[in-house]
């Protein structure tokens, strides 16, 4: 990728549409001048950085996702900086946040679920031989391409680990026991958001959804998963999210049994 090469400024860039606002800053579609181009580029503002001490945090994910290159996981194909902004230049995912498509559609198709979990599953199996933790995989994290195949999104909660973590991170929903607990935790945590998000995928909400904080911190340290009767979901479906959802993260199901799953193979399209 060309990007690479040299020291970009904004000037080389022509700004288009915003695509979102995420942390810290916007995204937007814009136009490399030259090449024509077509990137995402995320602003982000250097107060911000340094006002929550977060500049190792992005110097890791600069590191970890440059080096990353699997057709799952969305490019960062470089960054620059002017007086006080920081701006990533992000592969452009056509089809926006999985997230939209969740929410438009209530849930999705077994076969549509399996498709993505499939995706996620490979990515994460990536990531973790390269001692990646994604740590935050959630519907927003996860982009589509123009083809509407999965992409992991936004490593600013990732570490380079080969050993325990931790840093308490992610999203409330979406927090493993041990991390709720502000234990140790490894690469374990990320099987246990594919349960998690295999679950919202079929019924549209999150598992240990409650109205208060400390309710679904409670749901989550007592596994309180439960199957509404509504919409119709398979048992091998079932089977798959409560073989994922298990405390002992020791014992979640490993990636490579995700992807031999009945479920999986049955309902996954393997084009991704
Ligand atoms: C919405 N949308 N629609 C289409 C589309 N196509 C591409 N990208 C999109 N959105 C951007 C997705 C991101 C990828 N990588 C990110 N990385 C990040 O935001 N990192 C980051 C920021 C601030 C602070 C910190 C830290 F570490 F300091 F905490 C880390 S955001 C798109």
């Amino acid at each position: 990728m060309a990007f690479v090469k040299r020291n970009w400024s904004i000037h080389d860039f022509e700004i288009g549409k915003p695509l979102g606002k995420g942390k810290f800053g916007r995204v937007y579609l814009a136009r490399e001048a030259k090449s024509k181009y077509i990137v995402a580029l995320k602003v982000i503002f250097k107060e911000q950085i340094e006002k929550y001490r977060l500049q190792h945090q992005l110097k890791r994910e600069m590191a970890i996702q440059t080096s990353l290159r699997h057709p799952h996981v969305l490019r960062l194909y470089g960054w620059f900086h002017d007086e006080d902004r920081i701006f990533f230049i992000l592969e452009y995912a056509h089809g926006g946040e999985l997230y939209g498509e969740l929410r438009r559609s209530g849930c999705f198709s077994e076969k549509q679920a399996a498709t993505y979990i499939a995706s996620l599953t490979h990515a994460l199996a990536y990531c973790h031989e390269n001692h990646v933790i994604h740590r935050d995989i959630k519907p927003e994290n996860l982009l589509l391409d123009h083809e509407g195949r999965l992409k992991i999104a936004d490593f600013g909660w990732s570490v380079q680990s080969k050993n325990k973590r931790h840093t308490m991170c992610g999203t409330l929903d979406y927090l493993a026991p041990e991390m709720v607990e502000n234990k140790a935790h490894d690469y374990a945590v990320d099987n246990w958001t594919l349960g998690v998000l295999c679950y919202e995928f079929l019924y549209g909400v999150p598992p240990f959804e409650a109205d208060s904080q400390a309710d679904t911190f409670r749901r989550i340290m007592k596994v309180d998963l439960t199957f509404p009767s509504k919409p119709h979901v398979s048992d091998d479906a079932k089977v798959l999210i409560t073989q994922l959802l298990v405390k002992d993260s020791a014992k979640r199901l490993s990636l490579d049994k995700i992807l031999k799953h009945p479920w999986i193979i049955m309902n996954a399209d393997p084009n991704g």
